[in-house]
């Protein structure tokens, strides 16, 4: 398969569009989580009980009237899931089961909804760029429509009652995808986690709780889901994620006047490793794109799309590369074919704006 065709394939569009602040928010995500008051929860439900409650989810989805399709869990193979976990759409507990959950999917990949996964259903929707309001109204009018079908288990003193206590209340979970390698270099991010935790935010890496902050990449949601309505926690978040975005700008600011040549010669040291390496692992190929974006960011480099950083941090993840070689990958293969790819695809931008390669 040509690269042209994997990443038209492989690339949702709330990956490489540029959204609002999408100099430094690379996307957003609304997910809420829901139950059935008649099924027992996930945690407790029999076989039996896990199929009527998907069955009934179904049921409410087709009557909401999405397009959406479902890719039930036992019908893919684990690489299919893998590739589905990398970009972001299912969690890795959906992936490893294969009794009655699944995942529907709106053809542009901006909507998912899990089922079965520790809540009956989780209706997610990813926006490109900063776009909290936008992405909350979405997930809130799919949430309407199901809700006309399927009887959700709610409390007139709590809220949505859901798995975990830490769901309860608005059963919402609203977050931000941010690239702060400015206040990464400048050794700010040690003052900003602690403190953001102080307004019930939490920092965490690229792949959501427990995961690294690989390529400058945090992602900022709400801690709490009770006591406040769904507006003002998104409200809330906002407010913050503004803050950290002038900061970042600053920063930035700060970097190109002080230490201007030497952050020049970073960029274009990352530019040429991932434009000429032939192994590379997946920590310095993330470093490196970082490092790339911020140059684009910056007016060092105007031939690479600014969308770089978000697709090849999905597209050189282990499901990925093996789906593009078609089959299984040792590590070492993979640091190769992660090199490989990184290659054609910058080399498909020089080339648009050049007419020539060099690799
Ligand atoms: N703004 C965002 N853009 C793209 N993907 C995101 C964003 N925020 C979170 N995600 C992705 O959503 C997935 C779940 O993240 P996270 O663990 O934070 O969420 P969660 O729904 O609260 O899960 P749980 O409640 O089980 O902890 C991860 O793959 C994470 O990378």
């Amino acid at each position: 398969m040509s690269l042209e065709k994997f990443l038209s394939q492989a690339v949702s569009s709330w990956m490489n569009e540029d959204g609002p602040s999408s100099e430094i928010v690379l996307s957003t995500r609304i997910r809420l989580a829901r139950n059935h008051h008649q099924y027992a929860f996930p945690t407790v439900f029999t076989k039996e009980e896990a199929q009527q409650t998907a069955e009934a989810v179904g049921a409410a989805v087709r009557q909401a009237g999405y397009p959406l399709e479902e890719l039930k869990m036992e019908d893919l193979q684990g690489l299919e899931k893998r590739v589905l976990v990398e970009k972001h759409l299912i969690s890795p507990n959906l992936a490893e089961d294969s009794g009655s959950s699944s995942v529907w999917l709106s053809d542009d990949e901006d909507i998912s909804l899990m089922v079965n996964e520790e809540d009956h259903l989780r209706i997610q929707c990813l926006f490109p760029g900063l776009q909290l309001k936008e992405a909350l109204r979405k997930a809130l009018e799919i949430d309407d429509a199901i809700e006309q079908h399927f009887d959700y288990a709610f409390d007139e003193n709590f809220g949505y009652l859901t798995t975990c206590p830490t769901n309860v209340g608005t059963g919402l979970r609203a977050s931000v995808m941010m690239h702060l390698p400015g206040l990464m270099m400048t050794h700010q991010m040690n003052r900003i986690i602690p403190a953001i935790g102080q307004f019930g935010l939490v920092a965490r890496g690229i792949y959501g709780e427990g995961s690294e902050a690989l390529g400058n990449i945090f992602q900022i949601s709400n801690q709490t889901t009770l006591g406040k309505s769904e507006e003002d926690i998104t409200e809330d978040l906002l407010h913050v994620v503004d803050q950290i975005i002038a900061q970042e700008k600053s920063a930035r600011e700060a970097l190109v006047k002080s230490s201007g040549i030497q952050l020049e010669d970073r960029v274009f040291r990352s530019y040429g490793t991932l434009r000429y390496s032939r192994v590379i692992e997946s920590k310095e190929a993330a470093k490196c794109l970082s490092d790339v974006r911020l140059g684009i960011d910056l007016g060092f480099i105007e031939n690479v799309s600014r969308s770089i950083l978000n697709e090849l941090m999905i597209l050189t993840q282990p499901g990925f590369l093996q789906q593009y070689a078609g089959g299984f990958l040792r590590p070492v293969e993979r640091d190769i074919r992660r090199a490989s790819l990184i290659r054609e695809r910058l080399e498909m931008d020089v080339s648009k704006d050049k007419g020539g390669s060099d690799i």
